[in-house]
């Protein structure tokens, strides 16, 4: 990354514009551990590139996450995701985990949509279900700002994207997604720390890009499946390859609700 990560994604956006024959993205999705299948739920497939292959990305390193981001059209709107992402955990620093967003917003896209694979602390969530981020609780120790960025994240996911979502699917509930660092899972006593503290979800990724986005005055979606129940509240062992299968399973419901979504921005 060169000195200026937000020099490096307007020239990640630019070569995005000459691979993709697409001049301005209405908006852009994030795909977590388990949710690239759902990608295929969209219309129009125009381009494909491999992230390596464009200024400040680094291949992500994790199963379930693929290096390659995808121009789609989907009800007369061009749409850029992002099968897969970086996280911190990976070690590489804030600014190429949200490079991702930094470069979509660059290339156009007004509304970003994070998804990802989460643990469930409340009682009524299950296996399998997606569900609206209302808030988030960064445990992760870490902004991907630098120096006087005094952003507001009042109202970081959006109140009238979460009405969007719920006129695609009524049933939808929402919680508090804490993220930490990772990549180890929690102990059953962080995990009640965290229910604690007010956390419906827990996972590793997420909370910087909605940052990152609400800096540049993107609008944020954020949706959690989830894939598990966290740590101590089962007597199952975490497994990411569990995370996987989940996502899996679920890939048809939140295809077709990313769609509705998207069809609906
Ligand atoms: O990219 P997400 O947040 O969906 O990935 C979650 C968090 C960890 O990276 C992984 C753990 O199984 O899934
Ligand atoms: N931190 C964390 N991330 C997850 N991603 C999917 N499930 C979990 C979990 O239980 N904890």
């Amino acid at each position: 990354m060169t000195t200026d990560p937000y020099q490096t994604a307007q020239e990640a956006a630019a070569e995005l514009r000459a691979r993709t024959g697409v001049d301005s993205f209405g908006a852009a999705l994030v795909m977590g551990s388990g949710w690239a299948p759902a990608a295929d739920a969209f219309d129009k497939v125009l381009a494909e590139v491999e992230v390596g292959e464009l200024p400040g990305f680094l291949p992500p390193s994790v199963a379930g996450h693929s290096g390659r981001v995808r121009a789609v059209r989907h009800a007369d709107r061009d749409v850029l995701v992002f099968l897969g992402r970086t996280h911190l955990y990976e070690g590489h620093g804030a600014d190429v985990v949200v490079h991702n967003v930094r470069t979509a917003i660059a290339a156009g896209a007004g509304t970003v949509i994070l998804t990802n694979a989460a643990g469930a602390l409340r009682g009524d969530l299950r296996v399998g279900q997606p569900v609206l981020i209302s808030d988030h609780l960064n445990l992760t120790a870490r902004s991907p700002l630098t120096g006087p960025r005094f952003v507001d994240l009042t109202d970081t996911y959006d109140s009238r994207l979460r009405e969007v979502a719920r006129e695609v699917d009524p049933g939808l509930v929402e919680g508090v997604y804490a993220a930490l660092p990772g990549p180890h899972f929690e102990t059953p006593a962080e995990i009640r720390m965290l229910r604690n503290l007010g956390a419906d979800l827990v996972g590793m990724s997420t909370v910087l890009e909605a940052i990152a986005a609400r800096e540049l005055g993107a609008r944020v979606l954020g949706l959690s499946l989830v894939t598990n129940v966290a740590a101590g509240l089962s007597d199952q062992p975490l497994d990411h390859l569990e995370v996987l299968a989940a996502g899996r399973e679920a890939a048809g419901d939140v295809g077709a609700l990313l769609a509705g979504i998207v069809g609906r921005l």
